[in-house]
């Protein structure tokens, strides 16, 4: 475990003298499962200004003491269940239909990740992924940023004539995330005491980068399950999220784990109707240390049956130059910005990231799926050193 070196705003303040903070259940939040706040967009709709109360603690809650919150009146279970049962249709074809969208034959770092051919920290993950951006077309132009060069590009869609009820309810799905991210953002940005012009140039001015995947975790055998009574099997490793503001997902079994900030870790499983939500480490970086970008991973000897899960990451167009915001107005509304914490994920941002979050999403792109890196930016393998 490593304390993360914080943003300039602690150097002033000797570590020794920061307690690490306990996850616990803050007055006025409601109560989500064990204590990870629930944030219920509905309250905003009453016109009671307690209810509206009851929102706004909640969720400064969730950014600033968990990092993870549940999202409640975004989404209902019937739509859930749709795009995770569009899901599991692409994972249960045969692995070489799979294989027609192989992301080793994408040099844009689209499409189908076979099992354990991504990688967080320098393990093997045990899911399948598919992953999207916007459709865009392939840019050529040797003049455009790198960044631009490398992510951008065309989805890769299964067959319409194998599974004819895919699309449609995944792009619902992501839609639907991508206008809740956004209204939560908008909000986020209330607590903070920053204008709404803030938005506008993060998430509407340029089009965002979108960034979203469909994530398959296989259930462990008797056989392995028998070899790993104790200890963490990989779904994913533990890591803060880099690229993404928030993050978004709905899932059908638990396995997911947040960090705690004393080190330990706490359950995220499904609740019905709601999606999980968590802070990235570029608002944490934004917010000098204050909104967390809590260490997450999956654990795969929590899962019966396979579980799937359906990420949606968001980030603002990465020509936007961007800084941290005033330290002085972070202060003046009340944002709490002198903690640290305990995190197994391997993080050493300092908030110059922010000026070129391009670079940083192409090296955990280069990191997450090295044989892509190292079949179509080979420059970016050897800059980044990755094996
Ligand atoms: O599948 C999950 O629940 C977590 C996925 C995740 O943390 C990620 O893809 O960054
Ligand atoms: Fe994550």
């Amino acid at each position: 475990m490593t304390v993360p070196q914080s943003p300039d705003v602690h150097q002033s303040v000797s570590p020794s003298s920061i307690p690490i903070t306990k996850l616990e259940l803050q007055p006025g939040a409601a109560p989500g499962v064990d204590n990870i706040p629930l944030v219920d967009l509905d309250l905003l709709k009453t016109g009671n200004p307690e209810d509206e109360k009851q929102f706004y603690d909640a969720l400064r809650s969730a950014l600033f003491d968990y990092g993870f919150l549940y999202i409640k009146g975004a989404i209902t279970q019937d739509d859930i269940e749709e795009a995770i049962g569009a899901a599991k249709t692409f994972f249960a074809l045969p692995l070489a239909t799979k294989l027609l969208l192989d992301a080793r034959d994408d040099p844009h770092f689209r499409g189908y990740m076979h099992l354990c051919g991504e990688v967080t920290q320098f393990k093997s993950n045990l899911r399948e992924n598919l992953d999207f951006g916007f459709d865009e077309a392939e840019v050529t132009d040797p003049s455009a940023p790198l960044w631009q060069r490398v992510l951008e590009g065309p989805n890769r869609w299964p067959d319409p004539a194998l599974l004819p009820n895919f699309r449609a309810p995944i792009e619902r799905y992501f839609t639907t995330c991508h206008t809740t991210s956004l209204l939560l953002f908008r909000h986020i940005v209330r607590i903070l005491g920053c204008s709404e012009s803030h938005i506008q140039r993060l998430f509407v001015d340029n089009p965002p980068f979108l960034f979203a995947k469909l994530a398959f975790y296989p259930a462990l055998s008797e056989e392995e399950e028998r070899n790993q009574p104790e200890g963490f099997v990989q779904g994913i490793g533990p890591h803060r999220d880099a690229g993404s503001w928030l993050t978004l997902l709905v899932q059908d079994e638990p396995g997911l784990q947040v960090q705690r900030h004393d080190g330990t870790w706490l359950d995220a499983p499904p609740v019905p109707g709601t999606i999980v939500a968590n802070i990235g480490l570029p608002l944490e970086l934004f917010t000098h240390g204050a909104a967390r970008a809590t260490t997450h991973r999956v654990d795969t000897r929590q899962i019966r049956r396979g579980r799937t899960s359906l990420p949606y990451f968001l980030m603002p167009n990465f020509s936007t130059p961007l800084s941290q915001l005033p330290l002085s107005s972070l202060l003046a509304a009340g944002v709490p910005v002198d903690k640290r914490f305990v995190t197994d994920a391997d993080s050493s941002w300092n908030g110059e990231e922010l000026r070129d979050l391009g670079e940083r999403w192409m090296l955990n792109r280069t990191k997450q799926y090295p044989e892509v890196a190292k079949k179509y930016w080979p420059e970016l393998v050897e800059k980044y050193g990755v094996k």
